[in-house]
């Protein structure tokens, strides 16, 4: 198999030039073969509050301009490792939710790479979490959000950004046994939404236990949970405080800092990541690019995750 193809040479054209690809890769078009693919899904018909994260992949692919090939703190060049590739987005109806999640599925399951996902509004993760657990069987999950999104209905409708991972736990997607929820913050509907998310399966790392209990533990914690099962990672970017995530829809107070979510990540090295997304970004609300930035670096880290893994 021919060497990776990287991204464009920022010492020969500028990193502002040009269109804006994932970290200036490649399309999938222009390669012989894919091993990671960076995907948006520019849905937001699932919001609860702001809308505005259809707006989501352009923006984060605007945000990965400055990401350079060596990542020092996982000692690796992902995209010399592996063929890292952007395959644009996919396209689905803003006017039917029940047809979205369809689309994302079938379109996630038809891809032929591991999938880093740009959303989208959080709804996105279930039909994502389906190809995920038709190619792997139940995944591990961890959850990084502010909210639980464990909730039943909105309105009576039960595909929505406040309710997947209910309805993935209610399909079988997920091993129960090692899903947790890290980062999460903020008025609740009732205590009975924790007994509820409890019964479902879940753990629970807050925002204040890893501002109190540290970064190192808490990876340590999660790593136990998770052992050797396959992995989906999925982060919405509401999980940063809104001081390092403004651009979202549903903001809560007394969030992570980046460098506490960066972390957090880097120290599932090792781990059996199949995929993951990185949603909720809504440029509409953000400033300075601080959410795309965050987003983008967020996506690097996990696509270096299964680089290494991949190179193993
Ligand atoms: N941002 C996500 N995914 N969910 C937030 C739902 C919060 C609510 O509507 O009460
Ligand atoms: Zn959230
Ligand atoms: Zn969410």
């Amino acid at each position: 198999m021919s060497e990776p193809r990287g991204p464009v040479d920022s010492s020969r054209v500028p990193r502002f030039a040009g269109p804006a690809t994932f970290a200036r890769l490649p399309r999938t078009d222009e390669v012989d073969h894919v091993d990671v693919a960076v995907v948006g899904v520019p849905f937001d018909s699932g919001v609860s509050y702001r809308p505005g994260a259809r707006f989501g992949p352009a923006a984060v692919r605007e945000g990965s301009r400055l990401l350079r090939p060596y990542h020092p703190a996982l000692d690796v060049s992902p995209f010399a490792q592996v063929q890292v590739a952007d395959a644009g987005d996919i396209a689905c109806n803003p006017f039917d939710i029940g047809e979205a999640v369809e689309t994302i599925q079938h379109a996630a399951e038809s891809i032929d790479a591991t999938l880093v996902t740009i959303g989208g509004d959080h709804t996105i993760a279930l039909p994502l979490l389906r190809a995920a657990a038709r190619k792997h069987g139940p995944v591990a999950l961890l959850h990084f959000d502010a909210h639980l999104d464990t909730w039943d209905t909105y309105f009576g409708a039960e595909y929505t950004h406040g309710t997947p991972f209910r309805r993935a736990v209610e399909e079988g997607l997920l091993d129960t046994e090692a899903v947790s929820h890290v980062g999460t913050r903020g008025p609740l509907y009732g205590k009975s939404d924790l007994d509820e998310d409890r019964r479902l399966g879940f753990g629970i790392v807050t925002s204040a236990d890893v501002m109190r209990r540290g970064v190192d533990e808490v990876v340590d914690a999660l790593r136990q949970r998770i052992g050797g099962r396959p992995l989906y990672v999925s982060v919405d970017i509401d999980v940063l405080d809104p001081a390092h995530a403004p651009g979202t829809g549903t903001p809560e107070a007394g969030g992570l800092t980046s460098r506490e979510l960066l972390e957090i990540l880097r120290g599932l090295a090792g781990a059996d990541l199949v995929g993951a997304d990185v949603v909720e970004v809504a440029p509409a609300y953000d400033h300075a690019e601080i959410t795309a930035v965050a987003a983008a670096h967020v996506a690097y880290d996990l696509i270096s995750l299964l680089a290494m893994k991949e190179k193993q």
